[in-house]
């Protein structure tokens, strides 16, 4: 039976709300809302329901997800990839998803460099050998900058009915807070981290010497992960895997791996760019045609013909890029010229190119240019094809 609706059959009659599961859930995404990590790796992941919140979450660059158990992960990964709206927009931050088949006992380089670790409802899942190198895995090995631990506090359990011994037949153990705190002082000691404990699921009124109904620590690391110790695990890691020790390999193996389309990626940026630059070169065009078209029906009865009031003179074009040249669109001929510095000047062009050169060099193989590539060259004809339709 899922876990989370075995334990909401427990609680029914204390009733949380929102459940006990999304309270453990948006404690997670209240963290990461105040400390905006950019890589989180969520183990023992199971059905990836907190991975898939936390996608959401735009400072997150990197999530991951470990569990022992393939299944369960496999069951709802789908909903960990791109959605046709993610490629039509791409976000401005990258972000790349990664699930991992394998153990919390074991360590995988594919686990370092990140900012936040959670363990939700995971450590009591653990047989006694996993529990004993759990500590060393994750806060000597993985060391992230905060590491999330979430058990239940047994001394919750006398308030949940048919809980005998324990809230899950899985559980290897339940401690009560004493018990889950020493454990957690002990390893914050050993490996340089301070911890806080706090909870999810208050008790009754009346009750309230019982604790959360979920127990939390908070680790947070005390000492600054530099680049090069970081560099000198994984160096020392890869050492070991060429000496021969293959079998590392074996423990973790990637079962999925979704990369999100992204404005960080040039490719991305350049169809968004494109597609703005001639959405605003129409705008401009469409202006500047009306604008031509009020002036000669105030001084003429005659039949409509577009005349530029500014041609594109050379004296508008010089021999560099500058953005000190003519800002104003012109017609010649069958064409509008429209200064790239006009369009560059339009907030959303500006704000996703950042530079003058960039927006140059984004669309000059993609878009016409005048001679000098300092004006977007745009037919006119179009525009009374499309009038007259
Ligand atoms: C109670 S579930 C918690 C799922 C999820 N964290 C949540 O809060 O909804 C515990 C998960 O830990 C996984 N697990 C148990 N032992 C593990 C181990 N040694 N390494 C990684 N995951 C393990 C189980 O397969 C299971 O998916
Ligand atoms: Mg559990």
């Amino acid at each position: 039976m899922d876990k989370n609706v075995q334990e909401e059959r427990f609680t029914e009659m204390i009733k949380f709300t929102p459940p006990l599961y999304k309270q453990r859930y948006q404690f997670i995404k209240d963290l990461v809302w105040k400390y905006k990590p950019k890589k989180v790796a969520d183990l023992g992941c199971a059905d990836c329901t907190l991975l898939w919140m936390l996608k959401f979450c735009s400072c997150i660059e990197v999530l991951a997800g470990l569990d022992i158990c393939e299944n369960v992960m496999k069951e709802k990964m789908h909903r960990l990839s791109p959605l046709p709206g993610d490629y039509l927009q791409p976000a401005e931050r990258s972000l790349t998803v990664t699930l991992h088949h394998g153990s919390v006992a074991h360590k995988d380089p594919c686990m370092l460099g990140f900012d936040l670790i959670t363990c939700i409802e995971l450590i009591e899942h653990l047989e006694e050998p996993e529990l004993e190198k759990f500590p060393e895995v994750v806060f000597g090995f993985m060391a992230p900058a905060m590491v999330v631990i979430s058990t239940p506090n047994s001394e919750f359990n006398p308030l949940l009915p048919g809980v005998t011994p324990f809230r899950h037949p899985d559980h290897k153990f339940e401690w009560n807070r004493a018990e889950f705190q020493s454990w957690a002082l002990n390893i914050a000691r050993s490996y340089d981290y301070s911890v806080e404990f706090t909870g999810v699921g208050p008790p009754p009124t009346g009750m309230e010497e019982v604790g959360f109904c979920t127990q939390i620590g908070v680790f947070i690391r005390k000492y600054s992960q530099t680049k090069s110790l970081f560099n000198k695990k994984l160096l020392r890691y890869k050492s070991v895997i060429m000496m021969g020790f293959f079998y590392v390999f074996l423990y973790v193996v990637k079962v999925f791996k979704a990369v999100y389309p992204s404005l960080k990626d040039e490719k991305y940026l350049q169809i968004a760019v494109v597609s703005e630059v001639v959405f605003t070169a129409q705008v401009i065009k469409r202006n500047l045609l009306d604008h031509l078209h009020s002036e000669h029906e105030e001084y003429s009865d005659g039949p409509v013909e577009i005349k530029s009031k500014s041609q594109h003179s050379e004296n508008c074009v010089s021999e560099e890029l500058a953005v000190e040249k003519c800002m104003e669109p012109s017609v010649s001929g069958n064409v509008v010229y429209i200064p790239l510095t006009k369009i560059f000047s339009f907030p959303k062009v500006n704000q996703l190119c950042g530079t003058f050169e960039k927006l140059y060099k984004l669309i000059a193989d993609k878009v016409t240019l005048s001679s000098d590539g300092s004006a977007m060259v745009v037919d006119i004809e179009q525009e009374y094809e499309e009038e007259e339709n």
